[in-house]
C-alpha cells in the first residue's frame, strides 16, 4: 500500500509513540486524524502540525476510546471529513494497576472497538484495502512484573490481533491486521504517572522501575514509528508480530493450530 494521500487514524496520538506515528505518516504523505482524551494537548499538536504540513492534512478529535459513544462519534466525524479510512493505529493505552478495570476498558475494549470500527468502514473501500496496526508491547510477549493487568491487556492485543487477522484472510476481506511490540520508551507512560496509580498494590516494588530506567536500553518512539511502516506498506504482511526494542527488530513466531 502506497502511503501517499491515504487516510490514517491514530488513537492516543497527542504525545509519545502515538505522536510519532502521526508525524511519520504525515511525512510519508498520508492525511492523519488523531484521537486523544487529552484535549488541550491534542489541540496544541494539531495547530503545530497544521502549520508544518498544511491545514487540510491533519485533524484532532477529542474522545475517550473506552467510551463507546465517544469513539463511534469520532469515527463518524473522521469519515464525514475524509470520506474513508485506509490505515488504523490502535495505540492509546495506560498503565493503571489501581483502577485495573479502566486499564482493561482502554487497553483491551478500546482496541477491540477501534479494530471493529476500522474494519466496518474499510470493507467499503473502493480499492478493497486497509491496514490495522495494533500496539502491544514486549510486555505482551514477556511481562512487567509490577503490572499484571497491563501485561494481560498486552497479551490480549497479540491474541486478538492474530485471530482477527486469520478471520480477515479467510473471509477474503483484503484487510490486514498486524501487531507491533515495542520495548521500553521514555514517554509519559513510563516516567510521569503517579506511582500508586501506576503500580497499585505493587507500588512497594517501585525500585523495579528504577532498575529499568537505569538499564538505559530504551528504544525511541520515532524509530518504532518508522519500523511500523512495512506492516502497512507490504501487502503480504497479515497476522504478523513485529518486536522492536534496543536489540533491534524481529518478527516473532508463536505456535499455530496445525489444522488451520
Ligand atoms: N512507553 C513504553 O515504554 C511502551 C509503550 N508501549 C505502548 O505504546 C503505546 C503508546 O504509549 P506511550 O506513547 O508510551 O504512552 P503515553 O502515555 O506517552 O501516550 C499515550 C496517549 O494516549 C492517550 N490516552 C490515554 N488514555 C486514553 C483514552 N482512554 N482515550 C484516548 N486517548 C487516551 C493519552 O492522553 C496520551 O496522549 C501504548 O499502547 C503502550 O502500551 C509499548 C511498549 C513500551
Ligand atoms: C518493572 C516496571 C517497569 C515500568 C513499567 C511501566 C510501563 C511499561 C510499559 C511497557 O510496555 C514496557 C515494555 C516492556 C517491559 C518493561 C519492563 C520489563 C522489565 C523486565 C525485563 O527486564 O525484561
Amino acid at each position: 500500500m502506497d502511503l501517499k494521500n491515504k487516510v490514517a487514524v491514530v488513537t492516543g496520538g497527542a504525545q509519545g509513540l502515538g505522536r510519532a506515528f502521526v508525524e511519520v505518516l504525515l511525512k510519508q504523505g498520508s492525511n492523519v486524524a488523531f484521537i486523544d482524551v487529552n484535549e488541550p494537548l491534542g489541540k496544541e499538536l494539531k495547530a503545530t502540525l497544521a502549520e508544518e504540513y498544511g491545514p487540510g492534512r491533519v485533524e484532532f478529535y477529542a474522545a475517550d476510546v473506552s467510551s463507546k459513544e465517544e469513539f463511534i462519534g469520532a469515527f463518524k466525524k473522521i469519515v464525514d471529513r475524509f470520506g474513508h479510512i485506509d490505515i488504523m493505529y490502535n495505540n492509546a493505552a495506560v498503565v493503571n494497576e489501581n483502577d485495573w478495570e479502566k486499564t482493561i476498558a482502554i487497553n483491551m475494549t478500546g482496541l477491540v472497538r477501534g479494530t471493529y470500527l476500522a474494519l466496518q468502514y474499510m470493507k467499503d473501500n473502493p480499492d478493497g484495502k486497509g491496514a490495522i496496526i495494533n500496539i502491544s508491547s514486549t510486555a505482551g510477549l514477556c511481562y512487567v512484573p509490577t503490572a499484571p493487568i497491563y501485561t494481560a491487556t498486552k497479551y490480549a492485543v497479540v491474541g486478538f490481533s492474530r485471530a482477527i487477522a486469520a478471520v480477515a484472510m479467510k473471509s477474503n476481506l483484503g484487510l490486514r491486521i498486524n501487531t507491533l511490540c515495542p520495548g521500553v520508551m521514555k514517554t509519559n507512560l513510563l516516567s510521569s504517572s503517579n506511582i500508586e496509580d501506576h503500580f497499585g498494590q505493587f507500588s512497594q516494588l517501585e525500585e523495579l522501575k528504577e532498575m529499568v530506567l537505569e538499564r538505559n536500553d530504551f528504544v525511541k518512539p520515532e524509530d518504532v514509528a518508522m519500523a511500523s511502516l512495512p506492516l502497512v506498506i507490504d501487502e503480504s504482511k497479515n497476522g504478523k508480530i513485529l518486536k522492536i526494542d534496543a536489540d533491534g527488530m524481529e518478527f516473532i513466531s508463536l505456535p499455530e493450530i496445525p489444522a488451520m
